[in-house]
């Protein structure tokens, strides 16, 4: 039983029930031992943006406390994508569910398979808005400012 920490997960669903997708998912991340789904933002119809050719999302963002590692809670999140039949045909297309981690702590972490935080958390509306809601105060260790503090 490690130290408790407390992360961020960006949550997304733009295919099938996109509601029922996003509670599935919450759902799983509570059936874990080691998360403990601590807050749970509004979910937020959003415009797709990158890949633009493609259905509106779902989008939200939750706090979790937990003792897994960054890497044994990425693993938690793509178990969790690979049971909602994330099916990754065009890497940047549509997708049942997509779970990010977007700060774990005040960790900065530059691995091949995990970069956190989320390299683009700061330039996208889905995340921010949702993110801003549950922890306006949460502070980003790389840009040096809390959440609310970040704009667009
Ligand atoms: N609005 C919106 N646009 C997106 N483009 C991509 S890729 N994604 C997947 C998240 O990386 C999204 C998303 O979740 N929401």
């Amino acid at each position: 039983t490690g130290k408790i920490a407390t992360a961020y997960i960006a949550l997304g669903s733009n295919i099938g029930n996109r509601e029922d997708n996003l509670n599935k998912a919450i759902e799983m991340l509570k059936q874990n031992d080691e998360v403990e789904v601590n807050k749970i933002s509004s979910y937020l119809n959003t415009a797709p943006v990158g890949y633009t050719d493609q259905p509106d999302f779902l989008n939200a963002v939750v706090e979790v406390k937990t003792t897994l590692s960054p890497h044994k809670l990425l693993m938690v999140c793509s178990d969790i994508e690979k049971k909602l039949k994330r099916e990754r045909i065009i890497h940047w297309g549509p997708r049942t569910i997509d779970l990010d981690i977007l700060l774990y702590e005040d960790l900065v972490l530059n691995h091949e398979d995990l970069v956190i935080p989320h390299p683009r958390m700061h330039e996208r509306e889905f995340v921010l808005k949702p993110l801003k809601e549950i922890a306006p105060k949460a502070f980003h260790p790389v840009l040096k400012k809390t959440i609310e503090d970040i704009s667009l």
